[in-house]
């Protein structure tokens, strides 16, 4: 056995969320275009007696460090795959924002899953290591993955997305957390209470994967779509605010990132981008500004620190 491995994984935001009815198994049909985004969580697993969670980096609050943990889960379900001993040091050095809808438990995950994989010289097949994330959570299989994908399901069947260059966003980050579960049952609550008449479905969004695919940011601008937003927005009106400080500040477009309540801005280009993200950071809106860029690839090992 080795001394251990580290993964380096990407969030995401998705350019595109369409959602669709609620189905029996609680899950909601989805058409998303997911984008892994250049903010990383760095995931090391080691040997050990026992099962140990380390958190670090800026957004080390907040997240559980005991076996409820995404990426003891994931660890804990490749041992049971491959007969390997769970009891590892897992550490996560935090930059992903918690409870954004920037996917930072799911990105954990894919990491964890990666450098056990590793650790133990585990030879599974790609295609298994996506089933066990699909387990995992929705998002799981896209923080492996990463660059631009179609998600469909509940968002863990993939198909990956032509794209052309690089796009620049500024991510206005929340001082607090919307849970996910919560966001997709205010949406059903909205669309009970009436008709939302923005809402995409499962429509595929064929136009967007076509400015994808040319790299022209100002087309891609007007195409980005949330079908979570206007339940965010319901549940932390104070977003409105984030939005509107977003597009003065210069941005082309804002969005909230999946279920929120982290909202993404794209900008013309990293100049744009760094000048927004200066002029958002002094609006007050926001408890943290970040810029990044994408889409990146996934999850990926890389030396150990
Ligand atoms: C909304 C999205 C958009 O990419 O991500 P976030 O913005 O939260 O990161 C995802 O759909 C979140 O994916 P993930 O966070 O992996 O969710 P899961 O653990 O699989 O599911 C948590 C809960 O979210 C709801 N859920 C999730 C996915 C889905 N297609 N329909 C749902 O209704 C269900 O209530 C489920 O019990
Ligand atoms: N490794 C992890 N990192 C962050 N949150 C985690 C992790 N493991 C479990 N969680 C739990 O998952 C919840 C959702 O976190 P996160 O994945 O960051 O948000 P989102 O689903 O909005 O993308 C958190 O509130 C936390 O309780």
């Amino acid at each position: 056995m080795i001394g251990g491995a580290t993964a380096r994984v990407p969030a995401k935001i998705n350019l595109h969320l369409g959602v669709g009815p609620l189905r029996d198994d609680g899950f909601h049909e989805l058409s998303t275009l997911f984008c892994a985004l250049s903010l990383y969580d760095d995931v090391t697993v080691r040997p050990s007696d026992a099962l140990t969670l380390t958190i670090t980096g800026e957004n080390r609050r907040a997240v559980p460090a005991d076996a409820t943990n995404l990426a003891a889960r994931a660890v804990a379900a490749l041992a049971a795959r491959t007969g390997d001993d769970p009891n590892v040091a897992i550490t996560i050095d935090k930059h992903i924002p918690v409870a954004g809808g920037m996917a930072g438990g799911s990105a954990d995950a894919a990491g964890a899953l990666l450098a056990a994989a590793r650790l133990w010289r585990a030879d599974l097949p790609r295609t298994e290591l996506l089933d066990i994330a699909a387990d995992l959570g929705s998002d799981v299989p896209f923080s492996l993955t990463g660059g631009a994908a179609l998600g469909t399901g509940r968002g863990e069947k993939l198909l990956p997305v032509l794209h052309r260059g690089e796009f620049h966003w500024v991510l206005a980050v929340s001082g607090t957390g919307l849970s996910t579960p919560a966001v997709y049952r205010e949406l059903d609550r909205l669309r009970e209470a009436g008709d939302l008449p923005d809402d995409a479905g499962t429509a595929r969004p064929d136009a967007l994967m076509v400015a994808i695919a040319s790299g022209d940011v100002r087309t891609v601008a007007p195409l980005l779509h949330n079908d979570l937003q206007p339940a965010a927005l319901s549940l932390q009106p104070m977003l409105r605010r984030t939005l509107r400080a977003g597009r003065e500040a210069g941005a082309l477009a804002g969005i909230v990132s999946g279920s929120g309540p982290t909202c993404a801005f794209l900008c013309a280009d990293s100049d744009a981008a760094v000048s927004v993200a200066a002029e958002l950071s002094g609006s007050g809106v926001a408890k943290a500004v970040r810029t990044a860029s994408g889409p990146v690839a996934g999850a990926r090992l890389i030396p150990q620190p």
